[in-house]
């Protein structure tokens, strides 16, 4: 069986992105959101991702990016990935990857059963699914606040081949979670880190070992 790949993101310094590398993270993700306590420039996550390249998929998150967006994102930090974490309908996840030329990722809220329904649609036009916990309804964030979904509704899903599991994800549940869901990737912030956009190298490195042990 292939181990769990893993994917820390929001880093926003060099030596926290060398933790993720030194620790063995097989994705590493930059979020250009200005709410966000993770929020990078393009600037910054281009050097960013020039330090970690050819060592790991490097991922930017946008949320609900325009055009020009995707453009300047795509040409700033040559990404791997993708990662749309805003209210993208499935047409516009399709046009974002035409249009990027790029591996796309749809992240999903999930708070209920219902939310998987929309698996499918997204599935047919995205690379790789992403199951998130779904933000409260007052939430400045759409990712990123630590928050657990019910794991047992995965059971009743039809999920493809390449999704990835987030949301509350610790070095103390990651276990749990793997086990209760079998997903093949996890993705993972405020729970390697000591404070709100701030990582933390032990804590990425207790999380990795955790998943892989
Ligand atoms: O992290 C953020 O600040 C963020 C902002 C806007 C959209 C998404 C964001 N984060 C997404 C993630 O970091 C993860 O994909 C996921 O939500 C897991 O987060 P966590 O529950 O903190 O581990």
């Amino acid at each position: 069986m292939r181990p769990v790949s893993v994917k820390i993101c929001g880093l926003s310094t060099e030596p926290t992105l060398d933790a993720a590398l030194e620790s063995g993270a097989d994705l590493v993700g930059f979020v250009h959101f200005p709410k966000s306590p993770r929020h990078v420039s393009l600037e910054r996550a281009g050097a960013l991702s020039r330090q970690a390249g050819g060592r790991v998929q490097r991922v930017v998150l946008l949320v609900d990016p325009d055009d020009a967006l995707v453009t300047a994102a795509v040409e700033a930090i040559s990404p791997d990935l993708i990662q749309l974490h805003g209210h993208e309908s499935v047409e516009r996840v399709a046009a974002i990857r035409r249009l990027s030329g790029r591996p796309v990722m749809k992240a999903i809220g999930v708070a209920a059963a219902s939310d998987l329904a929309a698996v499918p649609a997204y599935a047919a036009v995205a690379d790789r699914i992403l199951l998130d916990a779904k933000p409260p309804k007052d939430a400045v964030l759409p990712g990123g606040n630590g928050l657990v979904f019910d794991w047992a509704l995965i059971a009743q899903a039809t999920l493809p081949t390449d999704w990835m599991l987030s949301g509350g994800l610790t070095a103390n549940n990651v276990r749990d979670a793997l086990l209760l869901t079998g997903t093949p990737a996890l993705d993972v912030s405020s729970g390697v880190e000591s404070a709100p956009g701030t990582k933390d190298p032990a804590a990425i490195a207790a999380f990795i070992k955790a998943a892989r042990g």
